[in-house]
């Protein structure tokens, strides 16, 4: 693959940095029987109440829909992996608490954190996309395989401070949140739609397509497409 020059390196995380069975099972596993109790426990901590409310707009509740009315809109979004904000915020609340206690760790493709250190180290700046909330990114990395790799990261963003991953407007969002031209981002991940989208807005693309993964074999159109992040080669601009 030819080499990318760039200042910004924007990284999904599912399927990209952690296997989707690190989110799918490892994570929604911890977060589903936690959901209803989580929403009992905060009834006045605004970011949950909002959450809850929005869950029931969203899903065609009642506005006075109990807990378990609201519990059961959430796992069927999780079933159907619909990645409702208001579903990534309680989520992002409850791994908070996991990933703190020492409950959660995250387990990175081998090939990530050699990658996002020498990017690092080089000059380049690092910055994540995901559906996941922030405060659930942020987690998910404080306690890693490899340590805590917050450090390694200078900005976050997800489908509230963004948008929506597969729509253009989310991207030029974070590319003026970034102060960056959009040609010196470069946006890695396994989605090829989102990776669309990303292009539509000016940035540079990378395809990730690990074998066993849901997109490993998918098309990925006009995007160099690599296995491994240790294929990609980044410069500094
Ligand atoms: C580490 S935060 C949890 C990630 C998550 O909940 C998710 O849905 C990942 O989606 P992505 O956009 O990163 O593929
Ligand atoms: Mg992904």
């Amino acid at each position: 693959m030819p080499a990318i020059t760039a200042e910004w390196v924007v990284l999904d995380i599912e399927g990209t940095l952690t296997a989707t069975s690190q989110v799918h099972v490892v994570l929604y596993d911890y977060a589903r029987p936690r959901l209803g109790p989580w929403i009992e426990a905060h009834p006045d901590d605004p970011v949950t109440t909002a959450a809850v409310a929005e869950t029931r707009e969203l899903g065609g509740l009642a506005s006075d829909a109990d807990t378990a009315a609201v519990v059961a809109v959430l796992h069927g979004w999780m079933a159907q992996d619909r990645k409702a904000a208001p579903l990534k915020t309680l989520q992002g609340l409850i791994w908070q608490r996991g990933f703190a206690s020492g409950e959660l760790t995250t387990e990175l493709f081998p090939d990530v954190t050699p990658a996002l250190r020498a990017w690092h180290d080089a000059g380049l700046r690092l910055a994540v996309f995901s559906s996941g909330s922030v405060p659930g990114q942020v987690a998910s990395f404080s306690r890693t395989t490899e340590g805590d790799l917050t450090g390694l990261f200078r900005e976050h963003f997800d489908t509230v401070n963004a948008g929506p991953k597969r729509e253009e407007p989310s991207y030029r969002t974070i590319a003026e949140r970034l102060g960056a031209e959009p040609d010196r981002i470069v946006f890695l991940s396994d989605v090829p739609a989102e990776l669309d989208a990303a292009r539509s807005a000016g940035w540079r693309t990378v395809g990730v397509a690990r074998p066993g993964e849901p997109f490993g074999d998918a098309d990925f159109g006009p995007h160099p497409t690599v296995a491994s992040l240790a294929e990609v080669s980044v410069e500094p601009a």
